[in-house]
Formats: C-alpha cells, sequence, structure tokens
C-alpha cells in the first residue's frame, strides 16, 4: 500500500505540490489526469524515491520512501531503454538484479518469455534505436516487468504512439494488469481521459498551481466489459461527464483569482 500524507513540494520558491493526501491500495490501477506542469511527474519522482517531499511523508508498504525505491520501476514516454544495450541486455540487467541466484542462461531464458510476453519475441539481440516506437515501448514495459517491484510508474508512456500502437499496447498493459492481481499496482499519466477511464480502476484529477486533487473517482466497472461495451455503460458516460468538468471548474477558479489579483492591482 501507497501513502502519501500531506505531501508538499517545491522547485526553489515555487510551490509545484500542495497538501496532497492519497492512500493507494495493492492491485489499483491510478490514473493521474490534469493540465500540464501540475505535478503528475513530480509525483511520480517522489514515489520513486527521485524527489523528496519539502513537507509530509511517503510510505510503501509502512516504510518510508528516502531514495530511490526498489518498489517501484518506471516507464517514461520516451522509452526508458539504455540505448547502447540490446533489447536482451536491457532485461537482463533488471533480471540478474532482481534474481542473483539464477545463472546466465536462465536469466536469459526469462528475457525472452518478457520480450514474449510483450510481443516481442525475437528481439533479443536487437538495438533499441532499431525498433520502432512502439516496440521500444513494449520493451521498456516488458522491462519493468522483468523488475521485482510491485508498484509500476508510467509516465505518459503512450503519448508518443500512433491510435493503433497506443490501444494495442492500452490492451497489453490492461491484460499484464489484471492478471497480476493484488501483485501489480499501475500509476498510470496521462492527458487522455478515455484513456483513463479504459484502464484505471481509480482516477484521480490534479488542479494546476499549485497541484492539488481536485477529483478522486473509482472506475468500478473497468474490468468488467471490454472498450466497445465499457464506453456504452452509463458509469463510464457519467464519468465522461465528471472529469472535464473538474477540470473547467479547475480553471475557471484560476481565471477568477487572477482578474482578483488584476482588479486588486488596479488594471
Ligand atoms: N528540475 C526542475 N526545476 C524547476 N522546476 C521544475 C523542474 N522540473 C519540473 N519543474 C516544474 O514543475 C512543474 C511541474 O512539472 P511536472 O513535470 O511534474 O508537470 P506535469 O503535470 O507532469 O506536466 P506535463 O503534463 O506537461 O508532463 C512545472 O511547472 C515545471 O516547470
Amino acid at each position: 500500500m501507497i501513502e502519501c500524507r500531506h505531501i508538499d513540494f517545491s522547485y526553489d520558491s515555487k510551490t509545484i505540490l500542495q497538501g496532497i493526501d492519497l492512500n493507494i491500495e495493492n492491485g489499483e490501477f491510478l490514473c493521474i489526469l490534469g493540465q500540464s506542469g501540475c505535478g503528475k511527474s513530480t509525483l511520480l519522482r517522489l514515489l520513486a524515491g527521485l524527489e523528496r517531499p519539502s513537507a509530509g511523508e511517503i510510505r510503501i508498504d509502512g516504510e518510508p520512501v528516502d531514495g530511490p525505491d526498489r518498489h517501484c520501476s518506471v516507464v517514461f514516454q520516451d522509452y526508458s531503454l539504455f540505448p547502447w544495450m540490446t533489447t536482451g541486455a536491457n532485461l537482463t540487467l533488471a533480471l540478474h538484479a532482481a534474481y542473483p541466484d539464477k545463472n546466465r542462461k536462465e536469466v536469459k531464458a526469462l528475457a525472452e518469455s518478457y520480450l514474449e510476453t510483450v510481443g516481442l519475441g525475437g528481439s533479443f539481440g536487437q538495438y533499441p534505436e532499431a525498433l520502432s516506437g512502439g516496440m521500444r515501448q513494449r520493451a521498456a514495459i516488458a522491462r519493468a516487468l522483468a523488475s521485482p517491484s510491485g508498484i509500476l510508474l508510467m509516465d505518459e508512456p503512450f503519448g508518443a504512439l500512433d491510435p493503433v500502437n497506443r490501444a494495442l499496447l492500452q490492451e497489453l498493459v490492461r491484460n499484464l494488469h489484471r492478471d497480476a492481481g493484488k501483485r501489480r499496482t499501475v500509476i498510470f499519466v496521462t492527458h487522455d481521459i478515455d484513456e483513463a477511464l479504459y484502464l484505471g480502476t481509480r482516477l484521480v484529477v490534479f488542479s494546476s498551481s499549485p497541484g492539488r486533487i481536485i477529483a478522486d473517482e473509482e472506475n468500478r466497472i473497468s474490468r468488467r466489459y471490454d472498450r466497445t461495451a465499457l464506453f456504452r455503460q452509463p458509469e463510464i458516460k457519467a464519468l465522461q461527464q465528471k472529469i472535464p468538468a473538474a477540470y473547467r471548474s479547475d480553471m475557471l477558479e484560476r481565471l477568477a483569482k487572477r482578474s482578483e489579483v488584476r482588479n486588486g492591482g488596479g488594471i
């Protein structure tokens, strides 16, 4: 379980996140939405232990996060692979760390099976630059899955993909999450509300300047239907209204504040 208690975060004097209280249960697929610059990636960096909160505390399974965290693996939009290593070597590196008792042959077989899982069988000896964007992102997902961490942090992982590859990878990640049950928690940043509704069992919306949680919605039916049927459900249609409404009210609030400041300043 991940607990964020009253998290504040600033860069220099600029407050990026303010008062984030968020508990995430094992097995959740939490999608984070919000305008550009509202601090979504910053929260992922805090969860991964790559930054530390200015105030508040993050705990994973009861332990405070105070450095790069072994519970988390990360997939970014720009394909988180080492470009100087083959796809296979990218995976075996993660696997050697995860399974120090396995020999080279066993680790290689395991890496090949992860590549197979994401539809990349046969790409073990290829370098990332020889793969298409969609293939690189599959390999990055395979590497994240190969690490023993139960928490997968995904930062707009499909943002650079064409619609067909995007849909295929959504399917892949959704199935992998469903099959892992409570063993895999996913925290997924996206700008795409429909992607969040298809993948997420819970959707959180951040306000901007500073980032605060302005909506927190459960999506109880996300795993019950295929894509076409899901988007016909009244619950999903309601969320398709509710989520943009949260964005709109945040924007109106900020515009109102700005005009208050202007009027106060006599402009
Ligand atoms: N290293 C840094 N130094 C100073 N400010 C930073 C740094 N990294 C990010 N910021 C600022 O922090 C704020 C939040 O950035 P972050 O990347 O978390 O936003 P985001 O919601 O993920 O945005 P996007 O949707 O565009 O990816 C932005 O205003 C950004 O300019």
